[in-house]
């Protein structure tokens, strides 16, 4: 069995693979003598994570660190210094590149940011962005506004905004969405596979025609990354 960890910059998310089955798992209680390898993917700096790798050295269970490189398989990353490409958005690529082979893809993925990059049919990254992602969006402003406020119960909507929260919410919903129009305008192909992941995938997922919410994408990623770089 092999544990998955994704470390992201507000969240620790873990999955066990068996089978090239993956199940989202509890950290706090592993099956650690049925673990065969620890693979993980860090973003940000995390005691859990620590503890975590701690010990599965108790258990002798060997641990890999996902990296960015230039090129794996035919996927090629598009930044000359390919290490500053955050790992997760390398993880999401390489799901792409494998669940939609010479397809072209836009991969959306909502966690503290929001980032989205797009990849060609060939397997070539050619580049993305970095957004804030909604929540911070919403917080920045009312943390730095004297009459903005936000409302727990107001829902992101893809509609005019009519009072304070839907202005709010409805504002960063559309600027991200209003980003992945833009990300389709570098792709000759008019009906890239759309692919959402993170906190608000569901949410973004659900405004487009024929995408696809995969929350599971990025730990597919981490272990297509294994498979290929342990060969
Ligand atoms: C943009 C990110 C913080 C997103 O991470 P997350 O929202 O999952 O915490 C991460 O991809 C990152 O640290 N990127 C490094 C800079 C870059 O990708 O160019
Ligand atoms: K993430």
């Amino acid at each position: 069995m092999r544990l998955l960890i994704d470390v992201g910059n507000t969240a620790l998310k873990a999955a066990l693979c068996q089978q090239g089955e993956i199940k989202p798992c509890d950290v706090s209680a592993l099956p650690w003598r049925q673990i065969n390898e620890l693979v993980y993917a860090c973003v940000g700096k995390n005691e859990q994570l620590n503890g975590l790798l701690a010990q599965a050295s108790a258990f002798q269970v060997p641990c890999f660190e996902a990296k960015v490189t230039k090129q794996l398989s035919s996927l090629r990353c598009a930044y000359q210094q390919f290490s500053n490409l955050g790992i997760d958005r390398w993880l999401g690529l390489i799901a792409a590149f494998q669940l939609w082979p010479q397809q072209d893809c836009i991969v959306i993925d909502t966690g503290t940011a929001t980032t989205i990059d797009v990849l060609t049919a060939q397997g070539q990254h050619l580049g993305g962005w970095i957004l804030p992602g909604l929540d911070l969006m919403t917080r920045s402003l009312t943390q730095n506004t004297q009459r903005v406020f936000d409302d727990a119960n107001t829902p992101f909507a893809n509609e005019l905004g009519v009072n304070t929260p839907n202005g709010l919410k409805n504002g960063a919903l559309v600027a991200t969405l209003g980003a992945v129009e833009q990300a389709k305008l570098h792709l000759t192909n008019k009906k890239p596979q759309l692919i959402f992941a993170g906190g608000y995938g569901a949410l973004l997922k659900a405004q487009f025609l024929d995408a696809i919410y995969d929350p599971q994408l990025v730990m597919k990623g981490l272990n297509y990354w294994y498979e290929l770089s342990k060969n």
